[in-house]
């Protein structure tokens, strides 16, 4: 198919700060470990004043799985909302410079600044995000275009958008776009707390699009069930469906086909990306015609480069451990 773009990604344009902490901190700060939790400014700027030896760095779950496909050489596009602030230009350059298009420019008008989150890594590997929404909670219909949404070959969705109802029109329009254009269109969960917000919609998103890539609790917070039970209805609903299992094998099923896929179990310098990696590695095998085994392996290879270092995006050229694995010539 001869579209502008091979992957278009629409979601929240996050810029992450990072640091280190040890877990009484998390208690002391009244964090709770391991999840995305949503900030008021307010305490965002408390966070961020908190944080010692802070690095600063583009974020944003579909936009860091769009960047990842972005530096392994697909045209990518990525449809998000910043404030034309330090931060927000900041984060619109640096999609550009690492290969993805990003296609609004950042907003002078309106009182809110680009979005963050305080991100905190603990000795363990896990990571605590702490999520100002800002402006990228924004993002509407207008934001969608044609030429964007509609030249896309791939379109992945991030599940947060159903959080407002803007971002919720966002999303519906960018899907139909895509697929009145003769692409695929699929989503990510999220997370367990966002699929709890939005079953309905969610297992109705399962049955409408081309593919779907959870991890187990997602899987297990959408149809209230065990992960097998799970997996097997969301098999009947959808065309291609994906499950990470952090640190276990990882299940695709397209069809009457069902892959697993092992993953090395390692301990994580950051776990921040990993599952957005996944789904970069993942879709790129998919984008080029893989099959869903190697699709998936691509995913285990990339997410386990992410999390190997500090942040939420490659550092190295992960088409070099495609090619290392045999994977790509
Ligand atoms: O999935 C990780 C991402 O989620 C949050 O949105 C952060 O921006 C981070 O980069």
């Amino acid at each position: 198919m001869n579209k502008k773009y091979q992957v278009v990604g629409i979601g929240n344009a996050i810029v992450d700060v990072i640091s280190q902490s040890d877990d009484s901190f998390l208690d002391l700060m009244g964090i709770q470990k391991g999840i995305m939790q949503l900030v008021e400014r307010e305490r965002g700027e408390m966070l961020y004043a908190a944080m010692t030896n802070r690095t600063q760095a583009p974020g944003g779950s579909v936009a860091n799985t769009v960047a990842g496909l972005g530096s392994l050489g697909l045209t990518t596009g990525f449809i998000g909302r910043v404030h034309d602030d330090a931060l927000g230009r900041f984060y619109a350059s640096s999609m550009q410079a690492e290969g993805t298009d990003f296609v609004n420019p950042p907003v002078a008008e309106g009182e809110l600044p680009s979005s963050r989150s305080m991100i905190f890594v603990s000795p363990d590997g896990e990571r605590s995000m702490n999520t100002y929404l800002g402006i990228s909670s924004e993002l509407g219909p207008d934001d969608v275009s044609d030429d964007v949404a509609g030249n896309a070959a791939l379109l992945f969705l991030e599940g947060y958008l159903y959080d407002k109802p803007q971002g919720k029109e966002a999303f519906e329009r960018a899907a139909k776009l895509c697929r009145e254009g003769g692409g695929k269109a699929g989503i990510a969960l999220s997370d367990p707390f966002c699929v709890d917000r939005h079953r309905d919609d969610f297992r109705r998103l399962v049955r409408d699009l081309d593919f779907v890539i959870g991890n187990e609790h997602e899987w297990q917070s959408l149809y209230q069930t065990d992960l097998s039970t799970a997996l097997e209805q969301a098999a009947a609903d959808s065309g291609l469906i994906v499950c990470t299992r952090s640190g276990h094998d990882v299940v695709l099923v397209q069809g009457d086909q069902q892959v697993s896929v092992p993953v090395n179990e390692i301990v994580p310098v950051d776990a921040t990306g990993a599952g957005d990696q996944f789904a970069a590695g993942f879709l790129y095998g998919f984008a080029t015609g893989q099959s869903l085994e190697v699709s998936g392996r691509m995913g285990c290879i990339a997410a386990a480069e992410v999390i190997s270092h500090y942040g939420a995006r490659p550092e190295v050229d992960v088409k070099d451990l495609f090619r290392k694995e045999g994977l790509i010539g």
